[in-house]
């Protein structure tokens, strides 16, 4: 018999190398199959929750179903939360600090594509340090993000450690667990 019918969700984001790691993440055991739309939405200014929502109510409102979109950012303890800055940005505004303790932050927001219903937010985070950048210089913040327990940065660090630690993996961990308790409390998806 075959198996059921996978709960299938639009991931919405304009960035490959998102795009690569949630692939990578999710692998093929997790609860809905993902469909990635190449869609560039606006950048919002805002608090990270505000502007997951504000973005995921965006994706939406073009997809015209369900979608999850995701927020991400690196920030320095000693700073105040400002716009997302590049990684060499990061390690100079840093530079007067005596602490280099940062967070990277990532949150997916889920809608079902009903603008009445709330948008449900997924949050994971992971600790660490701003240090000089080391590594490949092709995904964002990698390169100057040294997570605790670490003497690499992301960038220099195996992709499947990332995939084990990063704040992508632990913020997809929740929303796979809303998607696995979601999917046994209603009847199985039927053929699309
Ligand atoms: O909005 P979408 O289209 O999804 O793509 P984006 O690149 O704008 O995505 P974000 O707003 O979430 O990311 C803000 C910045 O942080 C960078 N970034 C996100 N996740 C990262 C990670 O795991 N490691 C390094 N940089 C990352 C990313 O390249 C951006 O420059
Ligand atoms: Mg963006």
């Amino acid at each position: 018999m075959a198996a059921p019918a996978r709960r299938s969700v639009v991931f919405v984001t304009g960035n490959a190398k998102k795009l690569e790691e949630v692939v990578q993440i999710l692998g093929d055991s997790s609860p809905y199959a993902l469909v990635a739309r190449k869609i560039d939405l606006p950048e919002y200014q805002g608090e990270p929750d505000e502007i997951s929502v504000q973005k995921c109510r965006e994706a939406a409102r073009q997809v015209r179903g369900p979608v999850i979109v995701g927020v991400c950012c690196c920030a320095g303890n000693a700073l105040t939360p400002g716009p997302s800055l590049c990684c060499s940005g990061l390690y100079k505004l840093l530079a007067g600090f005596e602490d280099k303790s940062a967070y990277a932050l990532c949150t997916f927001a889920f809608s079902t594509g009903n603008p009445e219903e709330p948008v449900k937010l997924f949050k994971g985070q992971t600790h660490g340090l701003i240090v000089e950048p080391r590594g490949p210089r092709d995904f964002g913040w990698d390169p100057c993000f040294q997570p605790d327990g670490y003497d690499q940065t992301y960038a220099e660090l195996p992709k499947a450690v990332k995939n084990s630690i990063s704040h992508r993996y632990r913020a997809l961990s929740e929303l796979s667990a809303f998607f696995l308790q979601s999917s046994s409390a209603e009847p199985p998806a039927g053929p699309s």
